[in-house]
């Protein structure tokens, strides 16, 4: 994911990059890619982007305790890592939290954003520029929404890839072939979010100018969710993803 927003950021933000990773062999376009803390000698910085699995930030964060300006910050796009987390481990900083997703990695990404109290409008903005670079980006004033802009967001484009696999191995048991599928699944997508986004009309009046009465979109929708499970999934899909980044506090 770090990867991802990278391709973005030093297209559209004016920053100096450095990256830190141990085992990255090939130094990403436009960052300076450095192997390990140490080889920052004694420079500091304003923001330390913080990309690392949630499991290791306990571990690993403390050694940078020394690259952050007196005035910098942490952003961390770690899933559930609670502030308290990050600056039990890397005291002192305030923290800004960054859900994004995926479709970042082509500027069409969508960031929770959430700050600790000790961010100032510099450290705010900052981040906010970033996000804005890979996307849009939204600020939640509590940091329990966060954990839910995980579930609905940043998880989203894993159910969304998911949902249009099934789509399409259902459009290959009717016959198609697998690029055939591949083509009238997405294409219908695409079309069908690009109409809700584009007329601005609720999915639930556009669904209902598909479906002729006693006509064959009626007969799928019936047997999609006629009985609610649909909704029910997709309800248990989010609260699972809540439960689980509620976990990795
Ligand atoms: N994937 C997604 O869609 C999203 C992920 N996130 C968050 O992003 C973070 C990364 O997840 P994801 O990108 O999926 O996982 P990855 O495993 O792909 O990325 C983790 C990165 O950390 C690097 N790394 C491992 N050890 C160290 C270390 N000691 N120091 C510095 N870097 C290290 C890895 O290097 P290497 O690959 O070389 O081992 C890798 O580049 C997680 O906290 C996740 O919650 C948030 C939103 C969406
Ligand atoms: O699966 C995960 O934990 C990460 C966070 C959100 C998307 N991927």
């Amino acid at each position: 994911m770090g990867g991802a927003l990278l391709t973005q950021w030093v297209k559209a933000v004016e920053a100096d990059f450095t990256i830190l990773d141990p085992f990255l062999d090939q130094q990403p376009e436009g960052a300076r890619l450095l192997k390990k803390v140490e080889d920052l000698g004694d420079e500091q910085f304003d923001l330390l982007i913080v990309a690392i699995k949630p499991q290791m930030i306990d571990e690993i964060l403390p050694a940078y305790k020394n690259v952050l300006a007196s005035d910098g910050a942490i952003a961390s796009i770690a899933a559930g890592c609670s502030v308290q987390r990050l600056k039990k481990a890397l005291p002192g900083f305030p923290v800004v939290r960054i859900m994004p997703n995926l479709p970042s990695a082509i500027g069409a990404g969508v960031a929770g954003l959430y700050a600790s109290e000790d961010a100032g409008k510099t450290h705010k903005d900052g981040v906010q520029e970033l996000m804005e670079a890979a996307g849009t980006a939204v600020w939640v004033g509590e940091e329990d929404m966060l954990d839910r802009v995980t579930a609905v967001a940043g998880s989203g484009p894993g159910y969304v890839f998911e949902i249009a696999r099934a789509y399409i191995e259902a459009a290959q048991e009717l016959g198609f072939s697998a690029e055939q599928a591949r083509d009238l699944v997405m294409g219908t997508l695409n079309g069908s979010i690009q109409m809700v986004l584009e007329t601005g009309d609720d999915p639930e009046n556009l669904r209902n100018s598909v479906t002729s009465k006693n006509g064959t979109t009626e007969a799928g929708l019936n047997a999609l969710n006629g009985d609610g499970s649909l909704t029910k999934l997709l309800k248990s899909t989010t609260e699972a993803a809540y439960k689980r980044a509620v976990e990795l506090r």
